[in-house]
């Protein structure tokens, strides 16, 4: 018999996970969410076997149980699920974005025949909801589990089997105050110093707006995930304020380092300091996809004609290139119209941009714009 599956809440990591489970194996998945409108989404587009509002019929004799929800409602459910009577043997886990809370309620469910073990599949996007939901969002990125117990390795191993197929992620295993502070520094601190940037400019643009039309590729680069859901960042922070504040204060002393390099005019301290980050940016290991990984994209200057976009895709389709997505970018100042093509590889993007060129487009990069 199949296993059954329950995803407790079915947006953006939910849905794409309950996506990856229909496709790619032969469970049961069941859906609980508050929105009967987002669970009967879920189901148009096979997601889902069944949705309901209703928790306890959620899991019923489930064998897995995903908590999707908002990191601070995790510990809520948790307390809910502790309550009801699971199936013995069923392994809970979690999807958020910070492990440490979390993992202080694990002790809830001691006295069933179930386990939890976190986890933090780390891709996602600054979009929310069943509707950006994707079932390859996980492929080729780092999914970490926190046992937070060595003795549960065997349970590790069976939720590794249901989400390997299910995601093509690449699983690996943190202590949760080691998980907390590494994504402390590698994707809580760039939230903040992106929404920090995108308001002090904000606040410039006021005075005049070239700020914001001159805004070009650094500033994008720098700031695409300062658009990120604002109450997912709320209980992110929030549930790892005191990584956070550490990570912080080592982050307003390299601020420092700049500032006093530029008011004493320290030539030597200014190229010491970007040799190093020169260096240590060069050096980052090359990854397909992950947390703040570059896409491997290009932008095509497109003029305003119908069917232009159509055009591109069937110049790289021809020539076996396969396109990840394609996005009509705002427009530039002196430009009729911008696409970005993102692929799933360099050796697709290099393709796209020699096949693209030799028939005529003005074809830039990231660093070109
Ligand atoms: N968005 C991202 O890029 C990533 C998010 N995460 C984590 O995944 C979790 C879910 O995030 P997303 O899927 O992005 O959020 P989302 O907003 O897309 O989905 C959350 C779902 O939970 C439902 N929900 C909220 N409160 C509920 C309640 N009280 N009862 C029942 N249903 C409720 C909502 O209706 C929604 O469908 C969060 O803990 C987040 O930290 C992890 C990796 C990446
Ligand atoms: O879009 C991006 O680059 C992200 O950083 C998305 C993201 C947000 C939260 C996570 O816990 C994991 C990934």
């Amino acid at each position: 018999m199949s296993d059954r599956v329950a995803i407790l809440g079915v947006g953006l990591i939910g849905g794409s996970l309950a996506l990856g489970l229909k496709e790619r194996t032969n469970c049961e998945v069941i859906g609980f969410d508050r929105s009967l409108e987002d669970l009967h989404f879920a189901k148009l587009i096979g997601a889902l076997d069944r949705g309901t509002t209703s928790l306890a019929e959620a899991v019923v004799d489930c064998d897995y149980i995903i908590i999707a929800l908002p990191v601070r409602m995790i510990k809520v459910m948790m307390e809910e699920l502790a309550a009801l009577s699971l199936k013995p043997g069923c392994v809970i886990t979690d999807v958020g974005s910070t492990k440490m809370e979390v993992m202080d309620y694990r002790h809830l469910f001691d006295h069933q025949q179930v386990v939890f073990i976190g986890g933090h599949p780390m891709a996602g996007s600054h979009r929310s909801g069943i509707q950006a939901a994707h079932s390859l969002l996980f492929e080729n990125a780092y999914y970490v589990l926190t046992p937070g117990d060595e003795a549960l390795q065997p349970e590790v191993d069976r939720l590794q089997a249901l989400l390997k197929p299910a995601t093509h992620a690449l699983f690996i295993q943190m202590e949760p105050r080691h998980h907390d502070r590494v994504v402390g520094a590698i994707s809580h601190l760039p939230h903040i110093i992106a929404s920090g940037l995108v308001n002090l400019v904000g606040d410039y643009n006021q005075e005049s707006g070239f700020f914001h039309r001159l805004a070009a590729g650094g500033f994008r680069d720098l700031t695409r995930i300062g658009a990120s859901d604002p109450t997912m960042w709320q209980d992110i922070l929030l549930t790892n304020r005191h990584e956070i504040l550490r990570i912080m204060e080592d982050w307003l002393r390299q601020m420092a380092s700049f500032q006093e390099a530029i008011a004493t005019e320290d030539d030597q301290k200014i190229i010491s300091l970007f040799t190093r980050s020169k260096q240590l940016r060069e050096r980052l290991p090359e990854r397909d996809r992950g947390i703040l990984a570059p896409r491997y994209e290009c932008f095509v200057d497109i003029p305003d004609h119908p069917g232009m976009i159509g055009k591109v895709a069937v110049h790289l389709g021809d020539a076996q290139v396969s396109i990840r997505n394609i996005e009509v970018m705002e427009n530039r100042v002196d430009h009729p119209g911008v696409l970005r093509l993102t692929f799933k590889t360099n050796k697709d993007l290099l393709n796209a941009i020699m096949i693209l060129r030799s028939v005529g487009y003005i074809v830039f990069t990231g660093d070109e714009l």
